[in-house]
């Protein structure tokens, strides 16, 4: 399908009365042509141009909405698509309102103690919607101009960088619904892992880390701290995993928490946070659009997002493979047995580290490395123990930042 193609269409076409929305399920198999015929049209919160014809990539689960009419056409197969009129996008779109307002009264503040923006921190169970509703509230603040800084702290998907990162970025432009988050600033520390309960000390202290940088970022810069923050978390919200989300809500100082289709969590929430009138907390429908992923699904979209981190959305991306001698690089693994969240271990370097995935380390010397956040990833393709060399795919030529490598259990596999 040609990308910016005009011409009509000889697919189909679904008219959508206001505040509706077509759901898309595209097949895992080839891409599906969108394009938006008239009227005007949003894909959580990015607005679609006009009369373009645009490929949403295989796999991919949307919702194209409208606040007041549009005609959507759909050119090659997809699994699913139905029209639905009843949606939760007017309850989300009044607390992007209350956001705004919240910025502008910021702005005006600046300079005094009240000058804090928004932090709204999502929280909900696995499959409820919640990297939606953020990619949602980033966009409409965006369209009006602000630059919300995004925080993702939900391991297993890694939406900024790559899974087993914790990471943020200040978000500038809208965010395209199909593809990963355009940064300009991004901050990231490495996990190593796509399951917090691995080391859950170890997610404490990384939670730690990138809020008192962001808070650095934040006190020099009147814009960033009014525009305020949209924070995506784990959906583990039981036992442990629910400790981790207060947190989280107050290593950030959130003062608004959007809680996804859970009674149960939000009144567990109102409870313990009641003593905090700082804190609002508001309670979300989950659209009946969001598409459950299994096990195996999940697996694959970690694996997608790696190999997107190398070679981009479409392809676009050219990596370098990058060879290095053994004995110029250390490789430090940190420990996950409590309580030694700080505890590092040099890694032996073998042909069992082959296919990891590694962190470039911004730590000067080994002692810094958990408090360090990281420059990038690089892939283990070869090691020759023989010629003591190993070799690395890198996003980018050259010589890495840092020859400080983290490694966690992260494994892919290019095939
Ligand atoms: N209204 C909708 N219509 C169609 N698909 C949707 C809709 N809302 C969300 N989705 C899709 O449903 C899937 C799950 O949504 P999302 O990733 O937002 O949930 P989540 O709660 O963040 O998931 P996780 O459990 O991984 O944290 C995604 O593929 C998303 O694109």
């Amino acid at each position: 399908m040609s990308a910016d193609d005009g011409a009509a269409s000889s697919g189909r076409a679904f008219v959508l009365e206001k505040e509706s929305e077509l759901r898309v399920e595209v097949g895992s198999e080839a891409p599906l042509g969108l394009r938006l015929a008239s009227g005007n049209a949003e894909i959580f919160g990015a607005e679609l141009p006009p009369e373009k014809w645009i490929t949403v990539q295989p796999s991919q689960k949307i919702a194209i909405f409208t606040w007041k009419g549009a005609t959507i056409e759909l050119e090659g197969v997809s699994e699913v698509e139905y029209v639905a009129d009843e949606t939760p996008m007017v309850s989300y779109v009044n607390v992007h309102a209350i956001l705004d307002g919240r910025r502008s009264r910021a702005m005006t503040n600046k300079g005094l103690d009240s000058s804090r923006g928004p932090r709204a921190i999502v929280v909900g169970p696995t499959d409820s919607g919640k990297s939606s509703l953020c990619k949602m509230l980033l966009n409409w603040a965006c369209r009006r101009s602000w630059k919300p800084t995004f925080v993702d702290l939900d391991i297993s998907q890694g939406s900024i960088t790559i899974p087993g990162c914790i990471s943020a970025s200040p978000v500038q432009t809208p965010i395209d619904a199909f593809g990963g988050i355009p940064t300009e600033m991004p901050v990231a520390y490495f996990f190593g892992h796509t399951n917090a309960s691995v080391n859950v000390e170890l997610y404490k202290v990384l939670l730690t880390e990138l809020a008192l940088t962001l808070e650095r970022r934040f006190s020099c810069d009147v814009e960033y701290e009014a525009a305020g923050m949209v924070i995506n978390t784990m959906g583990w919200v039981d036992g442990l995993g629910y400790e981790l989300l207060l947190q989280a809500v107050s290593t950030f100082n959130a003062n608004v928490v959007l809680v996804l289709g859970q009674e149960k969590l939000f009144s567990m929430l109102r409870d313990v946070l009641k003593s905090k009138p700082h804190i609002d907390i508001v309670k979300l429908h989950k659209s009946g659009g969001v598409v459950p992923r299994n096990q195996k699904t999940r697996q694959s979209s970690c694996s997608s997002r790696i190999k997107e981190y190398f070679y981009g959305l479409n392809n676009d991306l050219s990596p370098n493979s990058l060879s290095m001698n053994l004995d110029d690089i250390s490789v430090y693994r940190i420990s996950g047995d409590p309580p030694a969240a700080r505890s590092l271990v040099a890694v032996d370097i073998n042909q069992e580290i082959i296919h990891s995935v590694l962190a470039i380390s911004y730590a000067k010397d080994p002692d810094q490395i958990i408090s360090s956040n990281v420059a990038g990833f690089v892939y283990v393709m070869e090691i020759d123990m023989e010629s003591k060399r190993i070799t690395f795919l890198a996003p980018c030529p050259g010589e890495p930042p840092s020859k400080v490598f983290v490694m966690g259990t992260m494994k892919w596999s290019e095939d």
